[in-house]
């Protein structure tokens, strides 16, 4: 008998602003950031498997499979968790990687939320968001489900519900080092936290944004080409750069004039993420 099959979306994130406060002993920031998801990602399938083996199928160019934040994700919890199953795994991966849109984190948080549901674990969003802090900053958020002010190195979240705009994501053809980013001497590290909540309108900038444009000339024309049209943004360290529209039609209108050395897609902004949504509608 084949073991049945789920499949769950991982969506990507924008950081609507990111501000650098400070540096940690540990080498990691303390940041204030707005995040938001997008309906628009990966989706990953999942079969149990009795034996105990976790394989993740599809291949990806330049992440050992080991390496790979699903299959850390997967093992992890498998371990803490002591659960004697195992799991195939399958992804569409349509997130670029290193555009700073969370692809891999996403991916992490979607792997533990549907292991967790596969496995019948029970264990709480809390136990899930720690585990999913030491496989990366951006994970809790996405195992939250919430658009968050996110402070600490983004793990301490507070849900906000911001606008949900139609956006136009530009997706630079570079990948961007996050670590490279933090480690730039040039970097703006001493911004004031914002203490007023909810943050006031007006703080929309993110500290990694002069640094990255003088690093990647791409990244800079795609903030100029968006910029014509609309407020032009970076979310996280890069590479891709977003704007909101007021409709999808005028979002659209702009992506059309895209061309085949800078592409970009169009998705809605979204307070509640389409993996929690889709897995709210399986209970
Ligand atoms: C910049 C953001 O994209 C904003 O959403 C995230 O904070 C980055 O999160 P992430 O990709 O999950 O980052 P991680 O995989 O945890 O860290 C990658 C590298 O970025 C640097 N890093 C990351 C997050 C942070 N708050 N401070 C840092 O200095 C560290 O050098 C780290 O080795
Ligand atoms: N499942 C995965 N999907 C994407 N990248 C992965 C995955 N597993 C490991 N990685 C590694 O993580 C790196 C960062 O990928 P990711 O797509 O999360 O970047 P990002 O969008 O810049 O993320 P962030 O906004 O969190 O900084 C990749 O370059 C890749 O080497």
């Amino acid at each position: 008998m084949t073991a049945p099959r789920l499949t769950l979306p991982s969506p990507a994130k924008l950081n609507l602003m990111l501000h650098i406060l400070g540096r940690r002993e540990d080498g990691y920031h303390e940041l204030q950031t707005i995040f938001q998801f997008l309906d628009y990602g990966d989706e990953i399938t999942f079969a149990v498997r009795d034996d105990g083996v976790i394989r993740l199928h599809t291949e990806f160019d330049g992440v050992p499979h080991d390496s790979n934040l699903i299959v850390r994700a997967a093992r992890q919890l498998q371990e803490q968790s002591g659960c004697p199953l195992g799991i195939d795994i399958w992804i569409d991966k349509v997130l670029p990687m290193g555009g700073g849109i969370g692809g891999g984190s996403s991916n992490a948080a979607t792997t533990l939320l549907g292991l967790n549901h596969l496995w019948q674990l029970g264990w709480t969003e809390d136990r899930l968001a720690t585990l999913g802090l030491t496989l990366g900053a951006d994970v809790p958020v996405f195992v939250r489900g919430h658009a968050a002010f996110a402070e600490g190195v983004g793990e301490k979240l507070t849900p906000v519900d911001p606008e949900e705009p139609w956006y136009l994501v530009l997706v630079p053809q570079v990948s961007v080092s996050t670590a490279e980013i933090f480690s730039d001497p040039l970097l703006t590290r001493n911004t004031p936290p914002i203490k007023v909540r909810p943050v006031p309108k007006g703080n929309s900038r993110n500290d990694c944004l002069p640094v990255v444009a003088r690093r990647y000339p791409e990244v800079c024309n795609a903030l100029n080409l968006l910029g014509k049209f609309t407020e032009a943004k970076l979310t996280g360290t890069g590479s891709c750069v977003f704007g909101g529209f007021p409709s999808k039609a005028e979002a659209d209108k702009v992506s059309a004039l895209l061309t085949e050395t800078l592409t970009g897609f169009v998705a809605k902004g979204s307070n509640i993420s389409m993996l929690h949504r889709k897995l709210h509608s399986l209970f």
